[in-house]
């Protein structure tokens, strides 16, 4: 079992066996939704995912139930499918299941990764919120998450926050593990680069695009610059 002392980081040695020893892809963009959309958001969506590459595109939609979601995700997920991005459910595992999604992202409060896994199978991606926390991360890679998330990096609207990792968290995850690790909160074209040379394999940004005075698609494409993609 891990010693559940941060400072103490101790690992079983099954979990020592997946150490990184090779070089990594380079760090990839994963966009995240506004807190709310309407139908016409496919046409934004649209609009940012032609602008650069998108690995991944997460619904989070606060504050509504599973059955409007639904109804909301289903033109988004298909021009997710036709981009080849990732369509990612937040929270609930249960819509992920009911909507076919490619994974689900999974908070400290949104259940166990391995009640997740039981339910959407081997080939779902499931991400856990790890914070600033190099235990909460080694928990959820012990628990087969396929990333783990580490953040509010810099002050962000767009969530209301209680932790703020140091960069040196992404370096300190990616030299001891494979399992990729997010960088989130706050992220800006502006601002990502520190989180990209300590580590990080991708970045979630939400505010940045959705809220860009000059549009998503000049901000997707300024994303693309700092990336170098
Ligand atoms: C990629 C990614 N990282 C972190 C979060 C935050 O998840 P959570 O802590 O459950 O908070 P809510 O997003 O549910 O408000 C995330 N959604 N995605
Ligand atoms: C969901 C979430 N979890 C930690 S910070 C955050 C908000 C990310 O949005 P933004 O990129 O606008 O800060
Ligand atoms: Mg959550």
């Amino acid at each position: 079992m891990i010693d559940h002392d941060d400072d103490a980081l101790k690992l079983d040695p099954g979990f020592a066996d997946r150490f990184e020893h090779q070089s990594r892809p380079p760090c990839q963009l994963y966009l995240i939704s506004p807190p709310a959309i309407d139908l016409g958001f496919t046409d934004r969506l649209a609009r940012a995912l032609d602008a650069g590459p998108v690995a991944a595109f997460q619904l989070r939609l606060k504050g509504l139930d599973d059955h409007s979601i639904a109804k909301l995700a289903e033109p988004v997920q298909r021009l997710c499918a036709d981009r080849g991005v990732a369509f990612i459910v937040n929270d609930s595992v249960g819509l992920a299941k009911r909507l076919g999604a490619d994974g689900v992202h999974l908070g400290q409060d949104d259940g166990d990764p391995r009640d997740a896994r039981a339910m959407l199978g081997p080939d779902a991606q499931i991400g856990v919120t790890c914070h600033d926390s190099r235990h909460l991360a080694m928990e959820a890679g012990e628990a087969g998450a396929d990333y783990v998330a580490f953040g509010a990096f810099y002050p962000t609207t767009t969530k209301e926050v209680q932790h703020h990792p140091e960069p040196s968290i992404l370096g300190w995850w990616t030299t001891l593990f494979e399992v990729p690790c997010v960088a989130i909160g706050g992220i800006t074209p502006a601002n990502a680069g520190p989180l990209i040379e300590a580590g990080a394999d991708f970045i979630a940004v939400c505010g940045s695009v959705w809220n860009a005075p000059e549009g998503e698609r000049a901000a997707v494409e300024a994303f693309a610059r700092t990336l170098n993609l």
